[in-house]
């Protein structure tokens, strides 16, 4: 297929459309008569180049070509997703969508990222209606998996499992709305939190700040994980949902909300909600705020993928769609030389104060690699299950240079010894060709029904025995069997 994406609109949200796609190997043509479009693209890009590939425990593709057309015909030309991210107006994306599909290929999916528009209202009076969906994301778009895509029966089937197919393959998560909607999902509970919130306010309640600490200290890191009904059907013990709804229900009828009534937006109110947010943030420049939430967004995504869970499942999802090719399986290395057993970039979450690469995620990188390596001998998944696995017996890490967040790293493993039980190998960690640390790591094989040391299978001790081989003649690496020593 080919991969080139067309961005109309490069504002806030086509700048994180175009970071996404750009980072995920595609090719992006941006359509923006902002004279500044380019600069603040430049910007999105990189906030998403620090935080976005090291999410992923793979490399991913190899970044596509950047360009910026003045004509809306040639920007969405060859192009097979085209994004409109122009102002939430619908006169203008609707005139917009008649210049592009003049130009366009017919086969091309058009995705508005409108947050409120319904997908029949954008496709009304169109050249080609059953182009147009709404795709609907989140920002920061490079780092946030959901899209709400909202087709209408004018959409051929194959086109939503089309456009599903190619935002999974970008990493998002496409959330089918089978039922349009002003608002879609998640901006229908936007708005009634911002409803709320607004009156709190108003009524001197609470401040924005205290808002923001009532979401941010409870509920909302509540909601990242289990989202609404799994939390209360939690929360109704263990007679679950029913429970809760008996005890809670009866509060639909008390005073616990003003959302049917809006605030009238005042310039007082206004004023008022402006001047307690710059007296609670007016400190952070919006780019700190935005590498604030990145920082954090990386943080509360890599544990959640640890955990498999929600956001953290997609993104593993993403990176075993990444694996094949990625990294060489048994007969695709070169066995004769080490293997290349870790290829990623370090994540947001690994630096520390000093602004590098922490010393325990060294051991943490160290830790995939011999994981990688025990893989690639056979002690896969599959095996460890079936009750014969490795544990740790020493490591060793050698720190030789600094690295950053973003940096793309590599490690390659050299087997020193492979036999029986034991299992000793080299790691060797590279940002290009500068290495960075060694980390050497000393393995017994275990029965995990005895937890004992145990014989592994004929299958390892075969693969054991070939790597061996291969790699009888490399020198004795550099650094290996060393220790730290007594000061003289
Ligand atoms: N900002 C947000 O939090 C979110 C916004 N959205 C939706 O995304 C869309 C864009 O919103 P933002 O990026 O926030 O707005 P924005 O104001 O940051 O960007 C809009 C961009 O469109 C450009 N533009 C204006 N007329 C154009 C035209 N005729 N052709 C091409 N480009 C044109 C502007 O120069 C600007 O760069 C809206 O539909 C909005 O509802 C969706 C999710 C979140
Ligand atoms: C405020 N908003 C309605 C534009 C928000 C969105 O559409 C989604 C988001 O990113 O919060």
């Amino acid at each position: 297929m080919l991969k080139t994406a067309a961005i109309i609109g490069g504002g806030v949200i086509g700048g994180g459309w175009a970071a996404r796609f750009l980072l995920n190997g595609w090719d992006v043509r941006v359509f923006d008569p902002d004279p500044e479009a380019a600069r603040k693209i430049g910007e999105v890009l990189d906030n998403a180049r620090r935080s976005l590939p090291g999410l992923s425990d793979m490399p991913l593709p190899p970044e596509g070509g950047l360009s910026f057309h003045d004509d809306i015909s040639d920007a969405v030309h060859g192009a097979t997703w085209i994004q409109e991210s122009v102002p939430e107006r619908r006169d203008l994306k609707i005139k917009v969508y008649k210049g592009l599909q003049e130009a366009c290929s017919p086969d091309a999916i058009i995705g508005s990222s409108t947050s409120g528009f319904k997908p029949s209202e954008l496709q009304e009076g169109a050249l080609r209606p059953e182009q147009i969906v709404v795709t609907h994301p989140f920002n920061p778009v490079y780092l946030l998996p959901l899209i709400e895509l909202v087709p209408t029966p004018a959409n051929p089937p194959q086109l939503v499992e089309r456009a599903k197919a190619l935002l999974t393959s970008v990493g998002f998560f496409p959330l089918h709305v089978k039922k349009e909607i002003d608002a879609h999902i998640a901006d229908r509970f936007l708005e009634a939190v911002w409803r709320e919130a607004l009156w709190l306010v108003k009524d001197g309640v609470a401040t924005t700040e205290e808002i923001d600490e009532a979401i941010r200290m409870g509920f909302g890191i509540r909601w990242a994980q289990m989202g609404l009904f799994e939390t209360y059907r939690v929360a109704g013990g263990e007679a679950g949902m029913r429970h809760f709804m008996a005890q809670f229900g009866p509060a639909l009828k008390w005073p616990w909300t003003k959302l049917m009534d809006v605030p009238e937006f005042t310039d007082e109110l206004v004023d008022m909600i402006a001047d307690q947010s710059d007296a609670q943030s007016g400190m952070h420049s919006i780019r700190d705020l935005e590498r604030i939430r990145d920082n954090n967004l990386v943080g509360m995504m890599r544990a959640l993928k640890a955990r498999d869970w929600g956001a953290g499942a997609v993104l593993n999802q993403h990176d075993a769609a990444l694996k094949p090719g990625a990294l060489p399986t048994m007969e695709q290395a070169d066995l004769s030389q080490p293997i290349l057993t870790v290829a990623r970039a370090v994540p947001l979450d690994w630096t520390d104060y000093n602004g590098h690469m922490n010393e325990a995620r060294y051991l943490e990188a160290f830790a995939a690699a011999t994981d990688r390596f025990m893989e690639i001998m056979g002690c896969d998944a599959d095996y460890i299950a079936s009750g014969g696995s490795y544990f740790t017996a020493e490591n060793h890490i050698r720190y030789i240079d600094e690295v950053k967040a973003g940096a793309k790293i590599e490690i390659r493993t050299q087997m020193l010894l492979g036999q029986g039980k034991k299992l000793h190998v080299f790691h060797s960690m590279y940002e290009g060709d500068k290495l960075l640390a060694t980390g050497e790591s000393f393995l017994l094989h275990v029965s995990l029904e005895t937890r004992r040391p145990s014989a592994p299978s004929a299958d390892i001790e075969a693969a054991m025995a070939r790597i061996a081989e291969a790699q009888a003649n490399l020198p004795y690496p550099q650094g290996a069997g060393a220790a730290i020593r007594k000061p003289a």
